[in-house]
């Protein structure tokens, strides 16, 4: 009987010191699965191949930003903990090229949680494959809405 009130006093002095994580800091936590860099979370590391270019030799844009398509509903898809789409391309940057064997590497942010949909920041850096310097090669945010079994947009916290 002496216990219930200690008890109630510690649960609400807990309640008390520690106030409920905002849903960008619990998106975050969900979503910081990869190593954390300046850039965002390390979620795709890849190699630029022959079959990636155009007739110029290049690497496609469309190749790459399927890379960050990717890259961007993996992140949605362990922060919201299930089934996504991707509903927005925005501020979309192509600021240097990609060439054929350069290593190319994708880093997500979560940026914003809405009630159903995730903005997320990737940034593409690209290394010459005999080179120790990387530079960002590409810019943008995606927006992914979480989506439920029928493929109508779901809460991305269910509390
Ligand atoms: C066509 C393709 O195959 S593209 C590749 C894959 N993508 C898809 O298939 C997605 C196709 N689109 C869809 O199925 C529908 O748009 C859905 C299910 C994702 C959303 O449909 P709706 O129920 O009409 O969405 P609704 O208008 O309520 O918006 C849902 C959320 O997305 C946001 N949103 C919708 N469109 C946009 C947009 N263009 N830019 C930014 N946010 C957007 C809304 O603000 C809302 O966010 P919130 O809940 O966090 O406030």
């Amino acid at each position: 009987m002496l216990r219930r009130p200690a008890a109630a006093a510690r649960r609400s002095q807990c309640s008390m010191s520690h106030a409920p994580k905002d849903i960008l800091t619990r998106g975050q936590e969900r979503g910081s699965h990869g190593r954390q860099q300046d850039e965002g979370v390390l979620v795709i590391r890849t190699i630029a191949m022959p079959a990636d270019t155009n007739p110029s030799g290049d690497i496609f844009g469309g190749w790459l930003m399927s890379q960050m398509d990717l890259a961007a509903g993996n992140m949605a898809g362990r922060v919201s903990q299930g089934r996504c789409a991707t509903v927005s391309v925005e501020a979309l940057q192509f600021l240097r090229p990609v060439k054929v064997g350069d290593e190319v590497t994708l880093y997500a942010t979560l940026r914003k949680v809405g009630r159903t949909s995730m903005r997320i920041h990737v940034d593409a850096w690209g290394r010459p494959r005999y080179s120790d310097k990387a530079a960002k090669v590409t810019d943008a945010d995606f927006v992914f809405v979480a989506l439920d079994e029928e493929g109508n947009a779901r809460p991305v916290f269910d509390t």
